[in-house]
């Protein structure tokens, strides 16, 4: 099942704020409201070389974790709900194997993806080396219109951001730039 069905969800009979007429009014102010539905969803995948920080990235951002020994990820999702322009948006972001032999397996995910996260090491320089390999990827499986930030040095045409998980730097600022990208073009 898509995990984000639920969310989309709205109350029974009566849509966002109802109350049943059976209750009073202490009652009725008594029970929590539902929360307010997103206004959209979107999905963000995180791509790059192997160790360069992309679950790092993404836990330092759903979850304000650092773990200084992550297992290597094939896929792995998280959602987190961000307030950007007055909307309320759910984020799926998508974190992808940096090893090649996942590449047929994470393919699969770009499509749908609105925005796309390119991340290298700045002081890993067979990463920066892998890049044309990754825009092959986006060029091949990503649609169009998506988004493009690359993680860590000015490429033309792209934006640049440098952010360290670890230290928790940059992080929020980088996602919620690319929300605010793909906001503006919707
Ligand atoms: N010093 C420092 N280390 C980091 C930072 N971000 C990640 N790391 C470390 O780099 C290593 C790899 O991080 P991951 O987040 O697993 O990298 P990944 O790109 O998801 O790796 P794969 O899933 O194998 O592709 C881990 O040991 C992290 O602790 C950072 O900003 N600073």
């Amino acid at each position: 099942m898509d995990p984000s069905a639920a969310l989309h969800r709205r109350p029974a009979g009566g849509g966002l704020g109802a109350v049943s007429p059976a209750l009073s009014g202490g009652q009725a102010r008594r029970r929590k409201q539902p929360p307010r539905p997103a206004d959209f969803k979107l999905q963000v995948i995180i791509i790059g070389s192997r160790g360069v920080g992309k679950t790092s990235l993404m836990e330092r951002f759903t979850d304000d974790t650092f773990c200084e020994a992550c297992k290597s990820t094939c896929v792995d999702f998280k959602i987190k709900t961000v307030e950007l322009r007055g909307k309320k948006i759910r984020l799926q972001i998508w974190d992808t194997a940096g090893q090649e032999r996942f590449n047929s397996i994470t393919s699969a995910y770009y499509r749908s993806a609105k925005g796309i996260i390119l991340v290298y090491d700045i002081t890993k320089k067979e990463t920066f080396d892998d890049l044309p390999k990754w825009m092959k990827m986006i060029d091949k499986y990503a649609s169009e219109d998506a988004e493009l930030l690359l993680f860590a040095q000015q490429i033309t045409g792209m934006r640049f951001c440098e952010a360290s998980a670890k230290d928790n730097f940059n992080v929020d600022e980088i996602f919620l730039k690319l929300v605010d990208d793909i906001l503006k073009k919707t």
